[in-house]
């Protein structure tokens, strides 16, 4: 077995990021983020305090915008117009979850698709499923990235994926699916699933189930990925995979954490560069 180590790999992709940000500032753009977080979810509170404390060392221009949890839709969809209409934010990421008063729907449509560094909305969402991706999830970017640097090749693989969300699992499917391989998406309702996941050379989970994905459902030799963020019985962080066990069948697996949040927040970064590049061209 052997580690893909997401830490490292995000800290080398974030040397080149800090060179392109150079770049840009001589030509007077500095990449601006702003992360909105509506109320006080204290898994958020982190990974926002992750992305600022990044975006801060890139040498962005970086702002948080936290709201009390009872700020109504319409006063968040107006801050989004007003950071919409300004030049200085060329990324704009509503945390999520968002609380239950708010429409995720409404809010991921009023953001400008040029400005939606998370992918997010309708016309990234489509673009990428037409197979002419403009912004990408974080998340499954980071993965592809992963892939590259420890050369997966993809294609003709048999690649599965547990889980079906709009951020992980479809953008992930459909990636996965541009590099040529064979994908399958399954989920809480997959009918003999551990016959599945065993079939995969390709494993990516992202479910939200501690310790879900265990030894006897993973075929020899594999590749895992563990999206999951959880924690376990003892209050410490893990994955979705159950590692020390799956270590010893998996070729190549990703830690949690040390895995695939450091480059999602790397990815997003990027993209927030990017946005940065083409408005500059504009
Ligand atoms: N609009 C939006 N965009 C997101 O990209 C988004 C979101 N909402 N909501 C929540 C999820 C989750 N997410 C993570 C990012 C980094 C780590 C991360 O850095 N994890 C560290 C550990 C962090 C810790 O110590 O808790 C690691 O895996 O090593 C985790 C999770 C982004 N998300």
């Amino acid at each position: 077995m052997k580690l893909i180590d997401g830490k490292a790999l995000a800290e080398t992709l974030q040397l080149h990021l800090k060179d392109e940000v150079e770049a840009l500032v001589k030509k007077g753009i500095v990449p601006g983020l702003v992360v909105i977080l509506v109320g006080e979810n204290p898994a958020s509170q982190v990974y926002v305090r992750n992305k600022e404390k990044t975006a801060l060392k890139l040498g962005f221009h970086s702002k948080v915008v936290r709201l009390p949890a009872d700020t109504s839709e319409a006063d968040l969809l107006t801050l989004i117009e007003e950071y919409n209409q300004d030049e200085a934010w060329h990324g704009i990421l509503v945390q999520l979850p968002l609380p239950k008063h708010i429409s995720e729907e409404k809010v991921l449509l009023a953001i400008d698709p040029n400005k939606d560094v998370d992918g997010f909305h309708p016309m990234n969402m489509g673009r990428l499923w037409a197979g002419n991706p403009v912004m990408i999830p974080s998340t499954p970017a980071g993965i592809m990235e992963m892939f590259k640097a420890y050369q997966v090749d993809l294609s003709g693989q048999r690649a599965v994926v547990v889980g079906r969300s709009n951020i992980v699992g479809k953008p992930m499917a459909q990636l996965m699916m541009m590099g040529n391989a064979t994908v399958t998406i399954a989920h809480s309702r997959t009918k003999n699933l551990s016959a599945l996941t065993k079939s995969a050379d390709i494993l990516v989970v992202a479910i939200g189930v501690a310790k879900f994905i265990t030894a006897d459902m993973v075929k020899k030799g594999a590749v895992v990925i563990d999206v999951g963020m959880n924690r376990d019985e003892s209050l410490k962080l893990c994955g979705d995979v159950d590692f020390d066990e799956v270590k010893d069948v998996a070729r190549l697996i990703t830690p949690v954490p040390g895995g695939v949040g450091p480059m999602t927040i790397t990815m997003l970064m990027e993209q927030t560069v990017r946005a940065a590049q083409l408005a500059s061209q504009k």
